[in-house]
């Protein structure tokens, strides 16, 4: 279970703190989603989780865990907004093991299928992919990492409705798997899966449903 507490953070160059006091919890195999307008700080809530930044006040923890920044870049996996153009290898194959030279076939089979990319080939250049088999390869970079907690910043924008119902489909899916966090402008297309769902405003957590959204 991943637990935030009291997290703030207030670089030197902002006037005031972008991430107030933020505390919450997200049980495995769970969806959180935070919805907040632009400037709220969802982006800088995901680098903290993701560990490419370090809180100025509070802790995180995995468990009982105190979690370093880290341990959370090796915990976490970070989807970024429009991850289509963050890919980086010659083929689909090359993506996959960005980093990770080591990844057997059997590995990269099992995590294309998980996505529901197992039709497509290996040498397929990325930037060749239709926008939601894009976005499928963009988690299966994550998955096959096998992190414990998939942080998603806005997975569903840019996408036309059908790529965009796949792409829900898929979430509900990785859902049965893994802890989900996802930030986004709009509750619409996720609030129905989502376990929990925070209001971010001023980089303030608002409002907390600790009942399972309907
Ligand atoms: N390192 C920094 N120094 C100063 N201000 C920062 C820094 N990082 C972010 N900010 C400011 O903090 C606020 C929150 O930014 P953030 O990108 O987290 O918001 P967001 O909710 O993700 O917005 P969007 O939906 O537009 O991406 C913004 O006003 C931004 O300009």
């Amino acid at each position: 279970m991943l637990t935030l507490d009291n997290v703030s953070y207030h670089p030197a160059a902002a006037i005031a703190p972008i991430l107030k006091q933020i505390s919450f919890k997200l049980e495995p195999k769970k969806m959180g989603l935070i919805v907040g307008p632009s400037g709220s700080g969802k982006s800088t809530l995901l680098e903290i989780l993701s560990g490419l930044v370090a809180p100025s006040k509070g802790r995180l923890y995995w468990r009982e865990q105190e979690l370093q920044p880290e341990m959370l870049q090796q915990l976490a996996g970070l989807v970024f907004q429009f991850p289509e153009r963050h890919f980086c290898g010659h083929t689909v194959l090359e993506e996959l093991r960005v980093g990770h030279p080591e990844l057997g076939s059997e590995q990269v089979t099992k995590t294309l299928e998980s996505v529901g990319l197992g039709a497509i080939s290996l040498q397929t250049p990325p930037h060749a992919l239709s926008g939601g088999q894009q976005r499928r390869l963009a988690l299966a970079v994550q998955l096959i990492r096998q992190p414990y907690l998939l942080l998603l910043d806005e997975p569903t924008a840019g996408l036309d409705w059908s790529m965009k119902q796949q792409l829900i489909s898929l979430l509900a899916e990785l859902k049965k798997n893994w802890s989900l966090l996802i930030v986004s402008h709009d509750a619409r297309d996720l609030a129905h899966l989502a376990d929990y769902c925070w209001t971010l405003q001023n980089g303030e957590l608002l409002t907390q449903s600790l009942d399972p959204v309907a």
